[in-house]
């Protein structure tokens, strides 16, 4: 089954209300398309999506540290209690070290959350895959934000890290990110291997992001 996340990070059109606008799109398109679409909305914004739309809610960090003192980290049961059900670890644009991934990929496993891993490489991904994540998504940060799709620039980057996570753990399902929005780059990422795509700006910048979803997942 073909997983879509979409990642607010911090972008205006996504930030406050806007981000529940933007859920109920994803909402209305995955239930015309039947694809899981889940969305990435910044953490103050987790409770008010959670109790808007029904749809599978991550944040876009999560810390792996439990109750306690901790001032100004992010605690996985408060994300869950937010209604989160799960998270991204280790995106480019919020690297950790390997012992921090896999302490915060500990707490989401106690919460029974999701987790997915981003990398920035073949060699990262298995290091990622050894954790055994639901997911590890493959994301070029030369190409995040270009609107140049990972799928067309460097499809051999998707392909070698589905081969290298498969070898680790078949269970780890790959997703890959960076410049995709068309339905030609989901269904070339599909096509080189990925369960799924990770993106943001293609779709939360866009004129109208219901329409921009209804063309993402056109093609498949
Ligand atoms: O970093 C990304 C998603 O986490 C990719 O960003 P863009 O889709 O804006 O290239």
């Amino acid at each position: 089954m073909v997983f879509i996340l979409l990642n607010y990070k911090t972008f205006d059109e996504g930030t406050g209300q806007k981000s529940v606008d933007i859920a109920r799109a994803c909402r209305d398109v995955s239930e015309s398309s039947g694809i899981e679409i889940a969305v990435a909305p910044q953490f103050a914004d987790l409770f008010r999506v959670s109790s808007s739309v029904d749809i599978p809610i991550f944040a876009q960090h999560v810390d792996g540290i439990g109750s306690g003192s901790n001032t100004g980290q992010v605690y996985a049961r408060c994300l869950r209690e937010a209604g989160a059900t799960g998270s991204l670890i280790n995106h480019s644009e919020k690297r950790m070290t390997l012992a921090d991934i896999e302490r915060s990929l500990l707490s989401l496993y106690e919460n029974r959350m999701r987790s997915v891993v981003c990398t920035n490489n073949v060699a990262t991904t298995a290091a990622a895959a050894a954790l055994s994540p639901d997911y590890v998504a493959i994301e070029p940060p030369e190409l995040i934000g270009t609107g140049v799709p990972v799928s067309k620039a460097n499809p051999g980057i998707i392909t070698d890290s589905v081969e290298a996570a498969r070898k680790i753990n078949k269970k780890v399902i790959v997703l890959c990110g960076a410049g995709i929005s068309k339905g030609e780059d989901l269904k070339a990422a599909i096509e080189l291997g990925a369960g799924g795509v990770l993106l943001a700006s293609g779709i939360i910048k866009a004129k109208d992001p219901k329409v921009a979803l209804e063309d993402l997942v056109s093609l498949i």
